[in-house]
C-alpha cells in the first residue's frame, strides 16, 4: 500500500516564536490518520533539531528539510549538507523545488546530485515538478514534465526510486490562490505514473508516493485528495496556519487506500 502524505513547506516564514506557537497548535491537534498516512513538516533549517525534538512523542509527525547540498561535506559556505540532516533526524528532503529552481538556477544536473547524495544520506527525496505558466497555456505540461523526471530521477535504480515521493507543482498554482483542478491534478498524476511503469514497470508507478502541490487549502484539499492517483499534498501558506493544516491533514485521514 503507498504512503500518503500531508507535508507542510514553511519555505522562509516564522520567527523562534512564531514557530513554537504553531508547532505547539499542531502538537495539540488529535489526527485519525490511517497506519499508511503522515505528516511532513519542513521548517527553515534553524528550528529542524527544535521540530525532531517538539514532535519525538508523536508518530504521526515527520520531519523534512527544504533543500540540501549537492556534496556530503566541504569548503561551501553557507550550505547545509545532506548527512548533516540525517545525523540530527531528519527525514525527508525537498529537491527541486520550483523556488530553487528559478531564483536559484538549479539545474536538471545539480538536482540529480542532491537526489543522489540525499539518498545516499538516508534521506527520503521529495521530488518537486512541474510547468510555468506559458507551458501549459501551450498544452506542453507532459513533455516538460517528463523531461525534468529524466533528467534528475530516472537515472535511479528500482530500489533506490522507492526512496522518492514525487510531488507535482505546477508553477502557476504555487502561491496564487489558483489551484490545479482535480481533473488536471489527476491527468498529470496518472501521466508521471504512467512514465515510471514504463521506464520501470507496473510494480514500482503503483507504490510511488505522487503529491500535487499548488494552493491546497481546507477547501479544496478534499476534492484533491480524492483523485485516484493522488496521494496528498505538499503545502505552502496553508500550512503556515495551524487550524487550516489542521483541516488539510483531516482531508487525508478520510481518504481510501488506492492501492
Ligand atoms: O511547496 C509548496 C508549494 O510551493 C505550494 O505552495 P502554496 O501552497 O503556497 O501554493
Amino acid at each position: 500500500m503507498r504512503k500518503q502524505i500531508v507535508a507542510g513547506n514553511w519555505k522562509m516564514h516564522g520567527t523562534l516564536d512564531e514557530v513554537r506557537l504553531l508547532a505547539d497548535q499542531l502538537h495539540a491537534a488529535a489526527f485519525h490518520l490511517q497506519h499508511h498516512q503522515e505528516i511532513v513538516i519542513c521548517p527553515p533549517f534553524v528550528y529542524l533539531m527544535l521540530l525532531r525534538e517538539r514532535f519525538l512523542d508523536r508518530k504521526e509527525f515527520h520531519i523534512g528539510a527544504q533543500n540540501c547540498y549537492t556534496e556530503p561535506s566541504g569548503a561551501f559556505t553557507g550550505e547545509i549538507a545532506a548527512p548533516m540532516l540525517s545525523s540530527i533526524g531528519v527525514e525527508y528532503v525537498i529537491i527541486g523545488h520550483s523556488e530553487r529552481r528559478q531564483y536559484f538556477h538549479e539545474t536538471h544536473d545539480m538536482l540529480a546530485k542532491k537526489i543522489n547524495i540525499a539518498l545516499q544520506s538516508g534521506l527520503k527525496p521529495i521530488f518537486c515538478c512541474g510547468e510555468p505558466l506559458d507551458i501549459r497555456r501551450q498544452q506542453a505540461q507532459n513533455a516538460y514534465v517528463e523531461k525534468q523526471l529524466q533528467e534528475s530521477l530516472f537515472h535511479l535504480s528500482e530500489e533506490q526510486l522507492r526512496q522518492i515521493v514525487i510531488a507535482y507543482e505546477p508553477v502557476w498554482a504555487i502561491g496564487t490562490g489558483v489551484n490545479a483542478t482535480a481533473q488536471q491534478a489527476q491527468d498529470m498524476h496518472a501521466f508521471i505514473r504512467n512514465l515510471i511503469a514504463n521506464r520501470y514497470h507496473a510494480g514500482i508507478a503503483d507504490d510511488i508516493t505522487i503529491l500535487y502541490g499548488g494552493s491546497v487549502k481546507a477547501s479544496n484539499a478534499a476534492e484533491l485528495f480524492a483523485c485516484p492517483d493522488v496521494d496528498g499534498g505538499l503545502v505552502g501558506g496553508a500550512s503556515l496556519k495551524a487550524e487550516e493544516f489542521i483541516r488539510i491533514v483531516e482531508s487525508l485521514a478520510v481518504k481510501q487506500s488506492n492501492h
